[in-house]
């Protein structure tokens, strides 16, 4: 652990010709984690990022130099930006990803806070080394948290996505990570049809699908 931070970068995702862009870097460890659902959104948005990836033993050296000792941490302009959800929601208010309605804005609000205390909690639960804990974490998280929430958007969902027809960015920050729980067992996901529709059409969306046509891949499995 400790070396100092990679400058390693990849090529730009391509952008749409006609969108004024700030320069984006992102910085993240070099996996999925919580960069990505900002990869998706920016994708979506058709905004062209570079990126700053590096591995957990640069970690310790990149730490002290972030605002807050923790990624993600979008770089706009040169200017950092920090905290998973504000990113995501800056760069879904760039690609043109927010509804007109606030109260639909926030309903949608409503959903990517509680994905992501889920993914906190799913974090940690594949992190926890004592193996009686995590098993007995995972069941929790897994048959009686994750049904519960998921359960509760399935009762509420009238439309394609979320709040409407169109997407919004929490629309592409829940379809990744639905994607991602469906990619861990199918089962977690398969018994909510709705639910499984909004995660299919987030992954055709024009900027996803091209995203993801050429998946990045990664030296950390998470
Ligand atoms: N509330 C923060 C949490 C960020 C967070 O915990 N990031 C992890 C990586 S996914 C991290 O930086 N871990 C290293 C550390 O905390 O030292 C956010 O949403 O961005």
């Amino acid at each position: 652990m400790g070396s100092v931070c990679s400058s390693r970068s990849s090529a730009p995702v391509e952008a749409s010709p006609t969108t004024k862009m700030p320069s984006l870097k992102l910085v993240y460890f070099d996996g999925k984690g919580r960069g990505e659902p900002i990869r998706w959104i920016l994708a979506a948005g058709g905004q062209a990022f570079e990126q700053e990836k590096f591995g957990f033993e640069e970690w310790p050296a990149k730490k002290p130099t972030t605002p807050y000792g923790s990624v993600p941490l979008l770089e706009v302009d040169g200017e950092p930006l920090c905290q998973t959800l504000a990113i995501a929601r800056y760069a879904g208010t760039i690609g043109g990803l927010v509804s007109t309605d606030p109260f639909k804005n926030a309903l949608g609000d409503e959903a990517a806070d509680t994905m992501a205390e889920l993914c906190s909690t799913f974090f940690s639960t594949m992190f926890e080394k004592d193996a009686e804990k995590k098993a007995a974490d995972e069941k929790k998280l897994f048959e009686e948290t994750m049904p519960k929430i998921f359960g509760l958007w399935e009762s509420r969902m009238s439309t394609k996505f979320l709040t409407a027809d169109k997407p919004i960015w929490q629309d592409v920050f829940l379809g990744h990570w639905l994607s991602r729980f469906a990619e861990i067992n199918p089962q977690l996901i398969a018994k909510y049809p709705k639910l499984t529709a909004l995660k299919d059409a987030v992954l055709q969306i024009d900027g996803v699908k091209k995203y993801l046509a050429n998946p990045p891949t990664y030296s950390i499995p998470l």
